[in-house]
């Protein structure tokens, strides 16, 4: 574990960038470090690896003070991965991961070898092995960011802002994959951003930072959503907070409707079994079950279903697996308000009206554990 102990860091012009911060950082697992421009989140990371040295209070490492380690020591058990990763131009991809295991005198074929296990395990095709940094995306050399910080095995990794500048959609992809990734190693990640978004995804444990680096909050983010600690914390997480919170509760115990649900290849009886009272409207499978769209029954009943007639059926959601939050989305952006729950496959197992995630949402943010399933928190990963 990395203890922080009152610790202040006062620059030589006399800014105090971090005042008597004091948090537990637990092991294996992502804690968040967020906050506004300048609240002294990188000087927070770089004090635990000993780039900037704390003017009072101690850092501990497994209970050990990080000052009374080598400093060549410390930094080889901590790997560091910057905003646009900072990899070396002039060194090849399979190069820049083999740095430090080089460094560590590993012989050369060895280093290349543990660099080519990395690319495959940070998602990177060995095809890129041989290119420069400039020939990558930005989202690719990130990854190559995070490959170099894994390749001598460290028990922590320090990221400041790794994702930062690359577009939307490589972020999300980035994000998964540390997740994926940290699931899999069991590293203890201490990673700083100013997106609260980014923060309540990844973060086990989140540290909300105000100017003058003081600790405004340290909470998992289900609490720091549902319990802000002032208007700081309320106003940083945003307006939509309620809804952001939806991600933490399960869609599993959502009562499904499961008759208003047809075959494209059914017959005019079997349709007309299935029209559901209270239900305007038929979901249309495919004959493997998978959903095509929604039909009104009087249209359905007489004659085949035309699968270019439906109306869409939205973005269905993972029954279980994906969070309330996901629902929700599923039944606003449904033409006629029921959502569609899909299994790991993307078979139909049920519709649910906006109604149902109404009253589930209810009782969920009622009681944090309710009629809606558990509120799941990280550990289930239903978050995002
Ligand atoms: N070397 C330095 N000398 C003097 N002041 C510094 C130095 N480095 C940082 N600061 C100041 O310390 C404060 C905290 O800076 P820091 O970079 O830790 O913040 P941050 O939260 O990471 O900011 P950002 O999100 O903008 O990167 C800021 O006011 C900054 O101007």
């Amino acid at each position: 574990m990395i203890r922080m102990d009152s610790v202040t860091k006062r620059y030589p012009d006399g800014t105090v960038a971090v005042d008597r911060l004091s948090l537990e950082i637990p092991d294996r697992s992502i804690t968040v470090l967020v906050g506004p421009s300048g609240c002294g989140k990188t000087t927070t990371l770089r004090m635990i690896n000993r780039m900037v040295e704390p003017s009072e209070g101690r850092i501990l490492l497994d209970g050990a003070d990080i000052q009374e380690q080598p400093v060549n020591t410390l930094r080889r058990s901590m790997g560091y991965v910057i905003q646009n990763a900072g990899l070396f131009p002039h060194r090849t991809i399979v190069d820049n991961i083999a740095t430090v295991p080089r460094l560590l005198g590993w012989g050369r074929n060895k280093a290349r070898a543990r660099a080519a296990e990395l690319m495959e395990r940070v998602g990177l095709d060995a095809s890129l092995a041989k290119r420069y940094p400039y020939q990558l995306s930005g989202g690719q050399q990130q990854r190559v960011g995070v490959a170099r910080a894994l390749a001598a095995d460290p028990p922590v990794l320090l990221m400041d802002e790794p994702f930062s500048a690359v577009d939307p959609v490589v972020r999300k992809g980035l994000q998964d994959e540390l997740l994926r990734i940290q699931e899999e190693l069991g590293k203890t990640v201490v990673f700083v951003t100013h997106d609260i978004d980014e923060a309540v995804k990844l973060g086990t444990m989140v540290a909300v930072l105000r100017t003058g680096g003081r600790l405004a909050q340290y909470a998992p983010p289900a609490e720091l959503l549902s319990a802000p600690a002032d208007g700081f914390v309320e106003d940083f997480l945003g307006t939509d907070r309620g809804i952001r919170r939806l991600s933490f509760f399960a869609s599993g115990g959502l009562r499904l409707q499961k008759s208003p649900i047809v075959s494209v290849d059914s017959t005019a009886e079997q349709i007309a079994a299935r029209v559901t009272p209270g239900v305007p409207y038929l979901l249309v499978t495919d004959p493997d079950g998978r959903p095509l769209g929604w039909g009104e029954p009087d249209e359905l009943t007489a004659g085949s279903p035309d699968p270019d007639r439906l109306l869409p059926h939205g973005r269905p959601f993972e029954y279980g697996s994906e969070s309330l939050r996901a629902a929700l989305d599923g039944a606003v952006l449904s033409p006629t308000g029921w959502a569609v729950a899909v299994d790991g496959t993307g078979r139909v197992v049920g519709v649910v009206s906006q109604q149902t995630i109404g009253e589930a949402i209810r009782s969920a943010h009622a009681g944090g554990r309710s009629a809606a399933g558990t509120e799941a928190g990280t550990e289930a990963g239903v978050a995002g």
